[in-house]
């Protein structure tokens, strides 16, 4: 838990209620997100073959432990004390939330690749601007700092903001092998490739009640029934968790694709995320599906593409959507690596 004052672009205020000075154990919730790609190795399990004891070591480099793990055939999906890791044998996606040191894990991760004979074929870094950056620790500390950091295990990736600088913004780096004249394969991979994030901000009070443990005595599940979580997954495997006093957060597998969601319930810096990279094709139901359960006064969606762009209802163009106005226009990047970034604020229409 943190406590600080300010926000991380000075006229930013993330939340719409008074300034966090007022409100002591501030959590920053808005996370980190790591993803990376590998090219095949000399075990067939790939990274699904680290021990439970270097995965441990590589999130203390991040400053986080795991509290539980679901697997099926395709991935393992571990609950964190801040956020989620997923394993697939070629692709590993860390989230981490507070002032968690996620990119201190690179050491480790590029120890491991070595030793499974594997490279590096695609990195994606990206957060949301944090509500409380002075709290951050190294290389956390600024975008610029992360993106020096990234730099020294992938020279010259491309860094990018998405968004209005003075609201609600999203970063991302991006990292492609093939951009630096490896000759690495274009290898089939497992998992999906269009990675959606939708950030809720200034949860409806009713809706974020679900989630304070010492009010209802819910466990996770209980709080999955109760809040209409379970609905957004029915067919997976759902593994969820129960903060004390207050707080949540849960991994749903269903073949190989995952979905997770991490709620701030506290109202001074109310937050949900939910995150997928289940290829739905018409994004707007999910959307649509998502925010009825939290029913946040603001939220901002991005999504992130290897190759080509499949969107049934393009929401990021969508001046207006279900009760919610878009507000600071919409942005799209065609990066390295064949990624597209997309990337939309809407706030509450009145
Ligand atoms: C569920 S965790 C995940 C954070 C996620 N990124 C988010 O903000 O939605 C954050 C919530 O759990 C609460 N919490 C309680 N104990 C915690 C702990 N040991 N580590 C992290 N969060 C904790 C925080 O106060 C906050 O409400």
């Amino acid at each position: 838990m943190t406590k600080s004052t300010s926000s991380e672009t000075a006229s930013t205020d993330s939340r719409s209620s008074a300034p966090a000075v007022d409100y002591p154990n501030t959590f920053e919730g808005p996370e980190k997100n790591l993803e990376i790609d590998f090219s095949a190795g000399t075990n067939s399990l790939g990274l699904r073959a680290l021990s439970r004891a270097q995965i441990d070591a590589m999130l203390d480099s991040a400053k986080c432990t795991i509290l539980s793990k679901v697997s099926n055939e395709y991935l393992d999906a571990y609950v964190l004390s801040e956020s989620s890791l997923f394993v697939y044998p070629r692709k590993i996606l860390i989230k981490t939330c507070g002032t968690t040191t996620l990119l201190l894990a690179l050491p480790l991760i590029s120890e491991y690749i070595r030793e499974l004979g594997m490279t590096v074929e695609k990195v994606r870094y990206s957060r949301k601007n944090f509500l409380l950056p002075e709290e951050q620790l190294f290389p956390h500390t600024s975008f610029t700092s992360e993106v020096e950091y990234l730099n020294d295990f992938f020279p010259n990736g491309a860094a990018h903001v998405f968004g209005p600088i003075n609201a609600d913004h999203w970063y991302s780096y991006v990292w492609d092998a093939s951009e630096h004249g490896d000759a690495m394969s274009n290898s089939i991979q497992t998992h999906k490739e269009h990675t959606v994030h939708i950030l809720m901000q200034d949860m409806d009070e009713d809706a974020a009640s679900f989630f304070f443990k010492r009010d209802n005595g819910w466990d996770g599940a209980m709080m999955s029934a109760k809040s209409g979580i379970r609905g957004l997954a029915p067919n997976a495997i759902l593994d969820s968790f129960a903060f004390e006093p207050c707080g949540y957060s849960m991994n749903a597998i269903d073949g190989a694709s995952y979905s997770t969601i991490h709620i701030t319930p506290e109202s001074h810096c109310s937050y949900a995320s939910y995150e997928t990279n289940d290829m739905v094709g018409a994004y707007g139901p999910l959307v649509n599906n998502v925010l009825k359960v939290f029913r946040p006064a603001k939220f901002t969606v991005t999504m992130s593409v290897v190759g080509d762009l499949v969107m049934k209802d393009h929401i990021f163009k969508k001046k207006e959507f279900n009760g919610y106005k878009r507000r600071g226009g919409w942005t799209q990047a065609h990066m390295d690596g064949d990624i597209t970034v997309l990337k939309a604020n809407f706030v509450i229409a009145n």
